[in-house]
């Protein structure tokens, strides 16, 4: 296990660069195998689920090699194996492997995935559509194997219960070989699933109403890519750093931005009283002055990422007055935090899921930990405004997702170090 270290208090300055997006990337790569010819990804972040994605291709004799921020992925001597277990556990997107192993070899055997803890995840949206479009899926020792009819897959019209990411994304890649049209209907409208309907079409996928609430996809023979795919930027890490420049930023340039991914974010940071500048493809933001509190509510895209509740969070506890509400209408226990922030001195409860925060004037350094990734990274911030020394544990969840982050932040200007955790749990409390 990993720990970040911080010692808190010090001003921000200069600039960061965005990596490539964790939730297009982890989608993408799984659908690499969709194609017959090696795939050339670029802009991709150095991140763990990447390297765990990495291994899980090379269960199935696929290789890679990731070069700076260029991942090369030859499919051409793939063969269809089982993921029942291992990898599969330590992140959630390897059930992108459901719909891409179906789409290339209409069978599939893989274990229920990981992720983080978050609350309840349920699958059922992902099966439904793999049924729909006459698959049988089958659930048995942790496994699910879903396998289809001899005649192939065919298409379908798919009403999803809620504009669900994987679900959308996973029929994607299941229905892109099959015969005939698939339509999915209240699909989520997620840039990401953009980028991955422009790496399918570009490999001969016809995904149409990408970005919309409904998508056609009309089935092809074979998918082979021909040119290197260019990732888009990541909105969640764009908006982790705008609310640390707001925080304890001394004028921070954000580079690598599609400002408008970031619409419903910056609407929020700029009524607080937050001062941006938007350029081309970058951001300046300007030290706060006095902030104003507000209320979020989480919602599915273009409204409030609930992957961005948590690290607005410790901007909300330097407003001058009132009480700040936050309720995550997509992951409603994605409170995990809360207690952690209560150790640094924050003034902030949670009451039948519904976070309440109150100014704070001064957070103190302490011993917490990062439950998931976002959890981690409103710690990361909220150590980095603290006095004194703060001790982040299972620091792992934070390198599941942020690319270079100790980098970062130190060509910031901070005072971190991410080491491994001393074996010893009395070592570890007294850090
Ligand atoms: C790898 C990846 O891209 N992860 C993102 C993706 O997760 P993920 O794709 O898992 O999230 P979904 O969009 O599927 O989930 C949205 C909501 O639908 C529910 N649901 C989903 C599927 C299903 O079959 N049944 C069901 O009930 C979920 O419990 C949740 O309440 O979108 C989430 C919501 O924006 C983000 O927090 C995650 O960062
Ligand atoms: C919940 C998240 O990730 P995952 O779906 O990969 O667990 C996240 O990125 O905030």
């Amino acid at each position: 296990m990993k720990q970040m270290i911080i010692h808190g208090g010090k001003p921000l300055q200069g600039d960061v660069w965005i990596g490539g997006a964790k939730n297009s990337t982890v989608a993408l790569i799984p659908a690499s195998i969709l194609s017959r010819t090696p795939v050339t990804l670029e802009g991709v972040p150095r991140i763990a689920d990447v390297d765990n994605l990495m291994d899980l291709l090379n269960e199935m004799d696929v290789e890679s090699d990731f070069h700076e921020t260029t991942l090369r992925i030859n499919p051409e001597h793939i063969k269809m194996s089982p993921l029942p277990t291992g990898k599969i556990k330590s992140l959630r997107a390897s059930y992108y492997f459901m719909g891409a192993l179906l789409g290339r070899f209409g069978k599939a055997i893989v274990g229920f995935p990981g992720g983080d803890d978050i609350g309840p995840r349920p699958i059922d949206q992902h099966i439904k559509g793999f049924e729909a479009l006459g698959a049988c899926v089958k659930n048995k020792n942790d496994q699910i194997i879903i396998t289809a009819p001899e005649d192939g897959l065919h298409g379908a019209t798919i009403h999803l219960k809620m504009p669900s990411v994987g679900a959308t994304m996973n029929i994607i890649m299941a229905s892109v070989t099959a015969k005939g049209q698939t339509i999915i209907d209240d699909a989520a409208k997620e840039p990401e699933i953009i980028d991955l309907a422009t790496f399918l079409n570009n490999m001969g996928a016809t995904i149409r109403g990408a970005g919309t609430d409904s998508i056609r996809i009309e089935g092809v023979k074979e998918l082979r890519a021909q040119a290197p795919h260019t990732i888009i930027p990541d909105r969640i890490e764009a908006g982790t750093y705008i609310s640390l420049a707001a925080c304890i930023g001394n004028g921070i340039r954000i580079h690598n931005i599609i400002e408008e991914h970031l619409d419903s974010y910056l609407a929020k940071v700029e009524e607080m009283g937050v001062v941006i500048d938007a350029d081309e493809d970058s951001l300046y933001v300007y030290p706060a002055g006095a902030l104003k509190m507000i209320q979020i509510k989480t919602a599915a895209y273009p409204g409030f990422a609930t992957d961005l509740q948590q690290p607005i969070t410790p901007l909300l506890l330097t407003a001058k007055k009132g009480e700040g509400v936050i309720i995550d209408q997509i992951y409603p226990k994605r409170t995990g935090h809360i207690a952690q922030l209560r150790k640094m001195g924050a003034n902030i409860k949670v009451e039948d899921n519904i976070i309440l925060v109150h100014p704070t004037k001064q957070l103190h350094g302490a011993v917490v930990s990062a439950g998931e990734i976002r959890a981690g990274a409103c710690l990361m911030i909220a150590g980095l405004m603290a006095k004194g020394k703060t001790v982040i544990n299972n620091a792992d969840n934070i390198l599941r997702g942020y690319d270079r982050v100790q980098e970062k932040l130190r060509q910031l200007g901070a005072d971190v170090k991410i080491q491994d955790a001393p074996d010893n749990k009395d070592e570890e409390e007294k850090v």
